[in-house]
């Protein structure tokens, strides 16, 4: 088979019109990411709302059917209607928002413009499963648990989780991605308010503040029990240098104490620019006469203070958390407590919220302690509210969120460049596994990237997860793939996905200039789609004009517009077979969008790609196949 082909491009009036709207409104749009329903750009090419829309679900309807809007409306799994705040009403067109824990009014009166909203906080474990499988969206603080259970119990119907705070410890980010649902944060609203509860604790405990009011309330006067130690020129190791521990440490050196920082993953220059020095794990603990705890908690730092790193500290150490309870071991700070190696501690979180009322450690006359209130400020929770209301209604939109915990964050501005060609690696997964007959033996796939830009500017998780949902969602039975779960059903359905970027000499204006997908070790259903050494099913595609282009199938080039379905044909190269194939068509009413032929030499073999906006109907197709100069046709849905 020859390895090239001429092209001959046949542009449609509609391919025409297509262009001529280009750049307006109607141009491509960025493309649904987060679209959850099996299938969903089968017949609709995958375009959705703009990364700037807010409009309201309802105020959406003379927006053209986008898969963004199928996902938030269909709930085929849920019957019950969620209970609406009083004095609201439900409306089955609009996405269900549950919110389990108080949420800033700001952040509320965001989600009721844009969907059902019910608050329903103190939910039971067994309550939240039983509400959710009727909610697009879930709002959580760090009091709900959002388990296994929960996105078993949502049957497919939520979409997302929006953490209104930094934590995620609540959440099973595993399962949730699993689930293919979004899990969002607010990172960055309640930093201050985190810090600033740490610096009080910290001077609440050096001063023995809280023990001395209550003694003062208890009608005593005890100035000599609660004499005090000074924070000036003392040390104070932050562990955990991100945006709560840097604060603590800008807001600590206003006190005069000598800061120093542990974290493996913080810039050493940034925190050189503070004045603070980062070391070691066991130089921060042994040097500290003050400990203040900002790392997440994670598998890693988990009872990350322990008898062990006890047993490293000063002598009479005092120790603040703000952080997780769950990086202290609360057993062994009882017994450094007991023993003097700690001399106090100020605690905000526990490991179980709220502790046991006979907990030892909230008992210990030397340990002050505040119910998770870091990040309760009314500033820090109206900002919170709104930074996670914006953040779930982006997500329910489609969008891809600057703040997504479980799915490849890319910035608006990048996300727009890449939508075209996100839409044309979709289309070209779905088109390579339609090719290959029996998609289940589908082992192996190599995309390859051409473009002018260096391969380290181009970042292409969005496109492999794009091509992988257009491979799968065609030979998945019901499973929806998106954005979140598309590396874990790959994986989970034995699909290994290699990718390669070449740079071409080509516009550096366009972020790529062409995608080619290859199968290795398959058969094909359409031959002529079987091309280089090792017999691979390839298909190519390009975007042309803002529209997704297929351009090469298996060795012949082509030019299709990627709209509406495909036929490829491979037939003698005659005179009359455009006009042939074309009036079959046109006499049971299909119509043909784009029109290419490509082919190896002057009355040779040659590829015919018909764009269709119609499905034929099988007699249509068996009319095709009898034309006595095809050899090979395909049908193929996009
Ligand atoms: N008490 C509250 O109300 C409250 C409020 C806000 C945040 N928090 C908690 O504080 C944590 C930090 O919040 P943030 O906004 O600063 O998050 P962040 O992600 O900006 O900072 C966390 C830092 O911890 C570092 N880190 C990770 N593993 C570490 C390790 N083993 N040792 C030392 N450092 C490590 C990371 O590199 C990062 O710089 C959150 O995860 C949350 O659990 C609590
Ligand atoms: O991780 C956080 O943001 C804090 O722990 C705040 O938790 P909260 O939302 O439950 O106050």
């Amino acid at each position: 088979m020859a390895s090239s082909s001429t092209t001959n491009s046949i542009l449609s009036p509609s391919f025409l019109s297509g262009l001529a709207n280009s750049t307006s409104t109607d141009s491509p749009r960025p493309p649904s990411l987060l679209s959850f329903l099996p299938n969903s750009s089968s017949s609709s090419t995958a375009v959705s709302i703009k990364l700037s829309d807010r409009r309201p679900r309802n105020n959406r309807r003379s927006l053209p059917v986008t898969n963004a809007a199928i996902k938030t409306t269909s709930s085929p799994s849920s019957t019950a209607a969620p209970t609406e705040t009083p004095g609201a009403t439900h409306d089955a067109s609009r996405p269900t928002i549950l919110v389990s824990e108080k949420l800033g009014s700001a952040g509320l009166d965001l989600l009721r413009g844009f969907g059902n909203v019910d608050c329903s906080y103190d939910l039971s474990p067994e309550d939240l499963c039983r509400k959710i499988s009727s909610c697009d969206a879930l709002i959580v603080r760090s009091g709900t648990k959002v388990t296994r259970e929960v996105f078993e119990a949502a049957k497919g119907r939520l979409k997302v989780v929006g953490r209104a705070g930094v934590g995620i410890d609540n959440v099973d980010l595993q399962a949730a991605t699993e689930f293919g649902c979004l899990v969002v944060n607010a990172p960055t609203a309640n930093t201050v308010a985190a810090a600033e509860h740490g610096i009080a604790l910290l001077a609440a405990m050096a001063r023995n503040v809280a023990q001395a009011d209550a003694s003062v309330k208890s009608g005593k006067w005890e100035r000599t029990k609660y004499v005090g130690v000074s924070m000036v020129g003392k040390t104070l190791a932050v562990m955990g240098f991100g945006k709560v521990g840097s604060e603590v440490a800008r807001r600590a050196k206003g006190l005069g104490m000598h800061v120093i920082s542990h974290d493996p993953y913080a810039p050493a220059d940034r925190a050189r620019a503070m004045g603070v020095e980062l070391v070691s794990f066991d130089q921060a603990i042994s040097t500290a006469d003050f400990i203040s705890l900002h790392m997440p908690l994670t598998p890693t730092t988990r009872k990350i203070l322990n008898d062990d790193t006890f047993a490293k500290m000063k002598p009479g150490v005092r120790i603040v958390n703000v952080a997780r309870g769950g990086v202290i071991d609360e057993d062994a700070l009882v017994r450094a407590l007991d023993s003097g190696k700690v001399a106090q501690a100020a605690l905000d979180v526990f490991s179980q919220e709220p502790p046991p009322k006979d907990s030892k450690l909230v008992q210990h006359e030397r340990v002050i302690a505040t119910p998770h209130l870091g990040a309760s400020t009314k500033e820090a929770q109206e900002g919170v509210a709104i930074e996670i209301a914006e953040a779930v209604v982006g997500a329910l939109n489609g969008e891809l969120s600057a703040t997504a915990v479980n799915a490849p964050m890319v910035p608006p501005e990048v996300l727009s460049a890449l939508a075209p060609f996100v839409t044309l690696a979709e289309k070209l997964g779905r088109l390579a596994v339609q090719l290959a007959s029996g998609g289940e033996g589908i082992k192996s796939v190599k995309v390859v990237y051409r473009s002018a830009r260096d391969p380290d500017d181009l970042d292409t998780r969005l496109l492999r997860a794009m091509i992988t949902k257009g491979i799968i969602e065609p030979i998945s039975d019901g499973s929806y793939v998106n954005l979140v779960n598309a590396d874990f059903i790959a994986k989970q359905k034995g699909l290994r996905i290699s990718e390669e970027r070449i740079v071409v000499d080509a516009s550096p204006e366009m972020p790529v200039h062409s995608i080619e997908v290859l199968m290795s070790n398959v058969d094909s259903k359409f031959g002529s789609a079987v091309a280089g050494e090792g017999g691979d099913v390839v298909v190519e595609g390009r975007v042309k004009y803002g529209v997704p282009h297929l351009t090469k199938v298996g060795g012949f080039e082509v030019d299709v517009s990627l709209e509406g379905n495909l036929i490829l044909c491979r037939q003698v190269d005659r005179p009359g077979m455009i006009g042939e194939v074309g009036n079959i068509l046109g006499e049971d009413n299909v119509n043909v969008n784009f029109m290419s032929v490509g082919r190896m030499a002057r009355k040779k073999q040659a590829i015919m790609a018909i764009g269709v906006d119609e499905e034929p109907q099988e007699q249509t197709l068996s009319k095709i196949g009898k034309v006595s100069a095809v050899e090979e046709f395909v049908f193929l849905k996009l």
